[in-house]
This record gives C-alpha cells, sequence and structure tokens, in this order.
C-alpha cells in the first residue's frame, strides 16, 4: 500500500470521527447548555436548525400557521431554533419592533433574498438609514402628494383594462398586481412595463413572481441552491427554471438601464419624470461620502422595491375586494360613501386628500390590511449585545426573536372574531390604530407606506365607484395561502365580473 493510501486510510475515518463527534457535542450543547435551555419548545428544533429547514421545505408547512399550533401546545415563547424565539403575545411585538430599538436584522433570512446591498437587506440599522436618506425624497408624504398624478393614471389604466375585458371575469389577483407593479417600475424607475396590456392580465413577471416565491424559501437553507439558481447565467437559468423566466427578463431590463444611466448620466433627463429613486441614487451629492453606490448595489435596491411593493400592494387589493363582495351591506356602505365623494363620474374626480377623509374607505383598507397582515412570516431580529426583556421575559444577547404580525391581528382579545371582515371594528374603536402593524414598526418599518396608502386609496376609490361587481364561478369561500415571508396564495383565484356602472348617481341608489 503507497504512502498516499496509507494516510487515506488513517485520516478519512477520523475526519469522519471528528464531524460526527463535533455534531454530537453541538446537539447536547444546544439541548443542555445553551443560554436558551430553558425555553421551551420541540426537542428536534432545540437541537438543530434543519428542523425548521424540514418544516418549511420539505413538509411545505406554511410556517406561521404551523407556529399557531406550536404556541398552543408549548406557551406564548417558543424555541424554534437553536438559537431563536418566536413570540405569541400582541406585547412582545411592541417590545422588538419600536422606535427605541435599532436591532439588526437576521442574516440567514434576509441573505435569502439576494438583496442584501439594499435598503431592505442591509443588516444594520445605520447603513440601512443610509440608503433610505437618500432615497427619501422619492418616497415622503409630500413626494407622494405630488406624485398623485401617477398614481391616478394608474388607477384609470386599472378600470379601462377592466373594461376592455369586460365579457369574462377578472383575475384579481393578477389585475391588482399588474397595477401596482406598474406604478412600482414607473414611479421608481421611469420604466413603464404595461403589464396591464397583457392578455387576461396574466403578465409574465407576475407569474415567474408567483412561481418564485416557494423557491425563495429555500434559500434560506442552503447557498449552493441559492447561487445555482440566481448566479447562473440567464439563459440557462430560463431553461432550467421556465415558470420564472419572466422574472429573468425583468432582470436584465433593470440591469440595461442601471448599466445605462451609470455609463452616461444624461440620460437621466430623457425618463418620463424626475422623482424616480434613480435621480436620488445616482447623485453622488446625497451621500455623505460623496460615493455612488456599485450598480449591483443599485440592481438590489430595484430588486428589493419591485418585490417590496407589488405583491404587497395586490394581495391588501384582493382581498379587501373578496371580502367586500361576500357582504353586500358592507359593499353597498363603500359604494355609498364613495357616490357622495364622486357624484358624477362624468364630473372631476375626487383627490387623494378628499379620500383620506372617506371613514368608511379607510377602515376597509385597514381591515384588509389587518386579514391580508402584509408579511407573514415573523421579521427575525437579533437581540443586540446588552441582552432583552421580552414580553416580561429575559433574552440573552445574540438571540434571533421574532412575533409575527399574524399574532397581532388575529388576536380575539384585540380583534373580536379576527376572521371576520368587519370595517366598522376601526370606526367604533379609533385606539385599534395601535395595533396595525401591517407595515411594521420601528426604524425598519416599510419605507413605503405612504405610496401603498396612496395606491390602495385610490384604486379602491376608483374600482368600486366605477364598477359593479359579482364574483364569478368557481367562487371561492376563502382565499387559501402559504406564508413564504409574502403570503402565497395558493388556492384558487378571485374571479370578478365587472360591469361599468352608468354616469348617473340615481342608478347606484337604486341598487
Ligand atoms: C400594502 C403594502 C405594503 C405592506 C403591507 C408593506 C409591508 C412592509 C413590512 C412589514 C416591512 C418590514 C420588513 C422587514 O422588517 O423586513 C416593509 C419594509 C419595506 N417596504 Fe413595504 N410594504 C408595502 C408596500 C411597499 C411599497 C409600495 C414599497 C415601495 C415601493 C415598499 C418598500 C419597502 C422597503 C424599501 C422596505 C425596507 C425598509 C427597511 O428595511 O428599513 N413597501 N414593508
Amino acid at each position: 500500500m503507497g504512502l498516499e493510501n496509507e494516510a487515506t486510510v488513517i485520516l478519512l475515518p477520523a475526519a469522519i470521527a471528528s464531524v460526527v463527534a463535533y455534531a454530537i457535542y453541538t446537539v447536547i450543547y444546544n439541548v443542555y447548555f445553551h443560554p436558551l435551555a430553558n425555553f421551551p419548545g420541540p426537542p428536534i428544533a432545540r437541537a438543530t436548525t434543519y428542523w425548521k429547514a424540514y418544516i418549511e421545505c420539505i413538509a411545505q408547512r406554511s410556517f406561521c400557521h404551523y407556529l399557531v399550533h406550536l404556541h398552543a401546545q408549548y406557551g406564548d415563547v417558543v424555541r424554534i431554533g437553536p438559537n431563536e424565539l418566536h413570540f405569541a403575545n400582541p406585547k412582545a411585538y411592541t417590545d422588538i419592533y419600536n422606535n427605541k430599538n435599532r436591532w439588526d436584522k437576521e442574516a440567514r433570512l434576509y441573505k435569502s433574498f439576494n438583496e442584501d446591498r439594499s435598503s431592505f437587506g442591509l443588516l444594520t440599522y445605520a447603513e440601512s438609514k443610509i440608503r433610505k436618506d437618500v432615497m427619501n425624497r422619492s418616497f415622503s408624504v409630500a413626494a407622494i402628494e405630488s406624485a398623485e398624478g401617477l398614481c391616478v393614471d394608474k388607477a384609470r389604466a386599472l378600470c379601462a383594462a377592466f373594461e376592455r375585458n369586460k365579457t369574462k371575469p377578472a383575475d384579481m389577483f393578477f389585475a391588482y398586481r399588474c397595477m401596482s407593479m406598474d406604478m412600482i417600475m414607473t414611479f421608481c424607475f421611469g420604466k413603464p412595463i404595461n403589464a396591464l396590456d397583457a392578455p387576461d392580465f396574466k403578465a409574465p413577471i407576475l407569474e415567474a413572481m408567483d412561481a418564485s416565491m416557494p423557491i425563495f424559501i429555500r434559500f434560506k437553507y442552503s447557498d449552493l441552491y441559492k447561487n445555482m439558481i440566481l448566479k447562473c447565467p440567464p439563459g440557462l437559468s430560463k431553461i432550467l427554471s421556465p415558470s420564472t423566466a419572466g422574472l429573468v427578463d425583468l432582470q436584465q431590463l433593470l440591469w440595461r438601464q442601471i448599466n445605462d444611466l451609470t455609463d452616461d448620466p444624461e440620460k437621466l433627463k430623457s425618463l418620463p419624470h424626475n422623482m424616480t429613486v434613480w435621480h436620488r441614487l445616482l447623485d453622488a451629492e446625497a451621500y455623505r461620502d460623496k460615493i455612488l453606490p456599485s450598480p449591483g448595489s443599485l440592481y438590489e435596491e430595484a430588486q428589493a422595491l419591485m418585490f417590496a411593493g407589488a405583491d404587497t400592494v395586490g394581495n391588501t387589493l384582493m382581498l379587501g375586494t373578496f371580502h367586500l363582495l361576500q357582504q353586500s351591506d358592507k359593499l353597498q356602505r363603500l359604494r355609498e360613501e364613495l357616490l357622495e365623494a364622486w357624484p358624477d363620474l362624468n364630473g372631476p374626480e375626487p383627490k387623494l386628500r378628499a379620500l383620506e377623509n372617506l371613514p368608511y374607505l379607510n377602515a376597509v383598507i385597514k381591515e384588509s390590511l389587518r386579514l391580508s397582515s402584509g408579511v407573514t412570516s415573523g421579521l427575525l431580529r437579533v437581540v443586540p449585545p446588552a441582552g432583552a426583556t421580552i414580553d416580561g421575559r429575559t433574552v440573552p444577547p445574540g438571540t434571533i426573536v421574532a412575533c409575527g404580525s399574524t399574532f397581532v391581528h388575529y388576536n380575539a382579545d384585540i380583534f373580536p372574531q379576527p376572521d371576520q371582515f368587519t370595517p366598522e371594528r376601526w370606526l367604533k374603536s379609533p385606539e385599534l390604530d395601535n395595533w396595525l402593524v401591517s407595515f411594521s414598526r420601528g426604524p425598519r418599518m416599510c419605507f413605503g407606506i405612504n405610496l401603498a396608502w396612496a395606491e390602495l386609496r385610490l384604486n379602491l376609490a376608483y374600482v368600486f365607484r366605477k364598477f359593479e361587481m359579482e364574483m364569478a364561478d368557481p367562487k371561492p369561500n376563502n382565499l387559501p395561502w402559504r406564508d413564504t415571508f409574502l403570503p402565497w396564495y395558493n388556492g384558487t383565484h378571485l374571479l370578478v365580473n365587472m360591469t361599468p356602472v352608468s354616469a348617473c348617481k340615481k342608478h347606484i341608489v337604486q341598487l
């Protein structure tokens, strides 16, 4: 036997034995000696993170739903990983996500989106703040007010698309998303993609984003898998994963735009308006160190805005529509309020400011936000070196913690009959606003909240004022979803017959 073979015979078993010994040591440490050892939770979850990977990727459970069972079994705090706690009590939500806390985002989750260098993906408050300070002029209340015309254009385009397609039921899952995607692409990048023109609202980018949701969840647990899908050449990626080809096309479109603009900043002047994020992000003077982000970082920012702003708004509009069409009294109340604010469809359209003052419309939006919950997964944060007290428990530094928004929004003590769509609850109890956490709270809360509210108000007002709507077959009893960070609606789509209302006020009153 040669020397090399002899060395292999000795070293290989030694290496295997070391790995096995290390794994056994880690499991024993995690279960019995870890600082979280006294927190209750499933035994395997206490030992290894692979338990969560199994639940999410192999068993394909909707994790936020699964957490409901775990909390019923183990109480208000559950150890769901060697170093991770989930809290069910809404009090924990305010302890974790508030303006005083500058806690880091957790790396495994936030790096899985491949947007590490974006305002959303930067892990520390300080880094993200630098980026958001630069973009703020595009997203402030004043900026959104001055972009009202753009929002109105998109609401009108949505209504025009419903009119064009009125011979068959409209798929509301895709229709609202087409609007919100067109809005992001026009508003943020000055690059309209006219998704609303797609036949039956099935724009390839939206089908691709939908198909990518359960894939992204696996990226948390394997960098190799993530890089194989995301870093392979576009042509190959389309062959390997045809269902996400639309995403590759959009990525390339954004890349081309970024390369064009960084090669020749003069081209900024050719964009349709000067509120785009490129106008901010490519202005070196806006940065403290006067250094522009790399093209890769710009791309990741664009992708983050696209994912953050399209589905979230689309889901809220779809869910609100679904519930309104199921409850004729609430639908009627909304339509009466809209009719009062906009008596003649041939007359002036109501301004955003006027819509802000419509109590029932706002209550409908809050209830839709509550039931759709925005981001359904826990927003993982890392407890800082000083440790923390969460829901009365002392939590050691470095622990990963979260309280999912669904645990606030579906809490029956705060929202009695939480599964019911009841806009009236917001009118009766204005203090409930403290518990609407769809946009999260604290320094990492949603950056697009003003834009989102403008889109929600205008689109609900335009659609419900301009159309008589009726659910078409097959009528779903509910809209089931799986937690894939955002909710992934995997059941029957909501189809609606859209009939334009007569311009005359009397017509509706007689309904
Ligand atoms: C109904 C609509 C929306 C909902 C419910 C929503 C919800 C949220 C939530 C819960 C977060 C916190 C995420 C985290 O902590 O990891 C967030 C962050 C963010 N959202 Fe939204 N969002 C909406 C619309 C938008 C829009 C329209 C945009 C912009 C185009 C946007 C841009 C962002 C950005 C950039 C962040 C990252 C902020 C940070 O990490 O500091 N969102 N959003």
